[in-house]
């Protein structure tokens, strides 16, 4: 039996803004602050102990990781990131307001690009403002590695390498891993580990700042399908608000 914690990022400055933010490096807002801190009293309360934790390269993951990290007095842990638990890329969505985009395209429009499983967004501009591939963090990857848009396909495609070269290895010598990471990175992780179809993908979402534990088998699948929220009341509100945002 292995254990697995995920976590979202706390509240990030652009999701209290209504803003797609996908690869664009925000901090928490300082809800999303004591949210990541509330994760990590939650890990404390129910004797949920990391051994080491994966994060994205993404400011507001690494805040949360840290926050949650120093009120179970864990900061010491050893950390590993990856560019792979990154956020979703929302292509030219970036930087764009929720509300006013689903205004201007539709539903239908607005849940494909934001729900679907291979439908991205349109790709971003290499020179705009919103683009990363510029970026100091992604300078030793190869260009074409680095997206200009992807749809869920794409992350878990990009994501599954990691899980299995970097966080099964660390579940295997008997650790307790905590991935700190994105809504849509953590959406792809949880198709697999629930082997959730391509459709019902679109049904799912994760809350900010509360810790879903999993226990695995030995083939490092889930021991009961879901996994299990550390306060499950408040997952159930924040998973309603997370699929109601750009209403
Ligand atoms: O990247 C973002 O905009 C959010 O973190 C995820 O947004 P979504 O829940 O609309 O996919």
């Amino acid at each position: 039996m292995a254990t697995l914690v995920l976590l979202r990022h706390g509240e990030s400055v652009w999701n209290a803004e209504g803003l797609f933010t996908g690869w664009v490096d925000v901090g928490l807002s300082e809800k999303g602050m004591e949210e990541a801190r509330r994760g990590g009293r939650l890990l404390v309360d129910n004797d949920v102990m990391p051994d080491v934790v994966h994060t994205s390269v993404l400011t507001r993951a690494i805040q949360t990781a840290n926050a949650a990290l120093g009120e179970a007095d864990l900061l010491w842990l050893p950390v590993r990131r990856s560019w792979r638990l990154n956020e979703r890329h929302y292509g030219a969505l970036q930087g764009k307001n929720k509300a006013q985009t689903r205004e201007e395209f539709g539903d239908e429009q607005f849940m494909l690009w934001r729900r679907s499983y291979d439908t991205p967004p349109p790709p971003l501009p290499d020179g705009h403002e919103m683009s990363q591939v510029q970026d100091v963090r992604y300078a030793t990857l190869p260009q074409e590695l680095i997206p200009r848009t992807e749809c869920l396909k794409d992350v878990v495609e990009r994501l599954l390498p990691y899980w299995y070269d970097s966080i099964v290895p660390d579940l295997a010598s008997g650790r307790t891993v905590l991935v700190v990471a994105h809504g849509n990175s953590l959406r792809a992780l949880v198709k697999h580990l629930d082997k959730i179809s391509d459709d019902e993908i679109a049904g799912l979402n994760i809350p900010t700042g509360i810790p879903l534990l999993y226990d695995l088998d030995e083939n490092y699948l889930p021991v009961k399908q879901g996994g299990t929220y550390l306060d499950p009341d408040a997952a159930q509100a924040a998973i309603e608000a997370v699929k109601n945002q750009g209403k």
